[in-house]
């Protein structure tokens, strides 16, 4: 199903389609890329593949401590007594030669000398001193022809593909561009994310509460939202349900920032301004989705107004997501759409952690829209994941969001739902 027939874009479609439309439209967008320092890159999206430009390991390298030797030197049963000819640490390659008879000390990294091809942990030899000739070392169980010697190359070769575009850089890759060399990384540009609360109703934490407000619990719950996922979001104050203030606040960010988040005031309400509004300067790519809760979630880009060639009296180059005002309509637009659409302006290619877990109890839904439901996720013994639905379903409580840390998936149509039947659940 896609638009009501009166309505000039999509409306009352399915979780699916709004997801369609939000990668569809951040491809578009899709924004440009940085040079970082690899100290700034640390989670940010690679805009260029990288290829080895060394090989790793470097050199034929000890893995342990101990002394380097010629395994042709070594008895095939029994100990063996060979002279310790110096020693080579890591850091510094000394040009020696392992001759027959002899060994090296070794320390863990350093490089193998030349002739030697096997190293003899510490803990298996004996230094015997003697007068003479130098020390000699009582090597007391054999090893196998090239134990702990880590070999040139054998973990990346110079020209191997090693990262591509679109992965996120973990600790684990950026450390792998250092082990390269490379202090500098291209990066996809990160979205600058601006975040609305609106509503005459609400009070900031801290204040006192007059009867009929509420404390604003939406800001702290995008901005953790955003920032846990990487982003430096900036929050404005909150917008009084006045359309003329609603308008000037957007219009102003909207030219400042590339993603304008908003929540509350989409509905039908009286005071919900913001679909008229974009209906009026905006360009809306969905409003209302089937989904539980969520529901009236609004997705626009600006369009400069007509006969306007600079673009002054549009809403700026900024995407919009305006999500409904109830808390867990937050948490679930967001998790849902808001967090692909800034995955899609970066160009990322790798999905989102989507688990699939064995439900607790029974579940029976009988409404036609996907649901999002609060669940709590446990591993059992036999290392299934499982999910405790969490009753609470009104998206006003999040209370129940607050024990759970996750969101179980229901299709849309009606389900009935057995202990042990399994879900898809997007974790939070
Ligand atoms: N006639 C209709 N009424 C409603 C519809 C509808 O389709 N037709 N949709 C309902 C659904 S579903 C939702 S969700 C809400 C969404 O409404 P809005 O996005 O316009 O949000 P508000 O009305 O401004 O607020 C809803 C609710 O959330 C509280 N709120 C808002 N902001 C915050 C905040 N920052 N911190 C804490 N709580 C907040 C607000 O006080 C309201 O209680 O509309 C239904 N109605
Ligand atoms: O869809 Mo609304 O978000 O149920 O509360």
């Amino acid at each position: 199903m896609t638009a009501a027939p009166t309505s000039p874009f999509p409306s009352r479609i399915g979780l699916d389609e709004a997801l369609a439309i939000v990668r569809a439209v951040a491809v578009k967008c899709r924004l440009g890329s940085e040079s970082l320092a690899l100290q700034r890159a640390h989670g940010r999206v690679l805009a260029r593949d990288l290829h080895a430009v060394i090989d790793q390991p470097g050199f034929d390298n000890s893995a342990m401590d101990g002394f380097a030797l010629r395994h042709a030197d070594l008895a095939s049963e029994g100990e063996t007594v060979l002279t310790l000819v110096g020693e080579q640490f890591a850091g510094r390659a000394l040009d020696v030669e392992v001759q027959p008879g002899t060994c090296l000390r070794i320390t863990t990294g350093a490089p193998m000398p030349r002739g030697a091809d096997t190293v003899v942990i510490k803990e298996n030899t004996r230094v015997e001193s003697t007068s003479l000739d130098g020390d000699r070392v009582r090597i007391l169980q054999s090893a196998k022809p090239g134990q702990h010697v880590r070999r040139a190359g054998e973990d990346v070769r110079v020209g191997d593909a090693l990262l591509a575009a679109g992965q996120v850089l973990t600790p684990s890759r950026i450390a792998l561009a250092a082990g390269q060399g490379q202090d500098r990384l291209d990066v996809v540009r990160r979205p600058t994310v601006a975040v609305f609360t609106t509503g005459d109703e609400l009070v900031e934490p801290g204040l006192p509460l007059q009867p009929g407000q509420l404390y604003n619990s939406n800001r702290e719950l995008l901005m953790g939202l955003l920032r846990a996922d990487g982003f430096e979001p900036v929050a404005w104050p909150t917008l009084p349900d006045d359309a003329d203030a609603v308008e000037n606040a957007l219009r102003h960010a909207g030219h400042a920032f590339d993603v304008v988040i908003t929540c509350g005031g989409v509905s039908a309400g009286e005071k919900d301004h913001l679909p008229a509004l974009f209906r009026r300067v905006g360009d809306v790519h969905f409003w209302k989705v089937r989904m539980k809760p969520g529901m009236p979630v609004l997705f626009a880009g600006s369009r400069p107004a007509q006969g306007d060639d600079d673009g002054h009296g549009g809403l700026g180059d900024a995407l919009f997501l305006c999500l409904p005002g109830n808390p867990v309509s937050v948490l679930a637009t967001y998790l849902a759409l808001g967090r692909s659409l800034l995955d899609g302006l970066q160009g990322r290619g790798e999905a989102r952690l989507r688990l699939r877990a064995r439900l607790q109890a029974p579940l029976c839904k009988t409404h036609e829209r996907l649901e999002l439901l609060r669940g709590r996720l446990s591993f059992g013994d036999d290392g299934a994941v499982h999910v405790e639905p969490n009753p609470a379903d009104g998206s006003h409580r999040m209370r129940a969001a607050a024990d759970s840390d996750a969101l179980i998936v229901l299709s849309e149509g009606p389900l009935d739902l057995q202990a042990g039947d399994p879900v898809d659940v997007l974790p939070y």
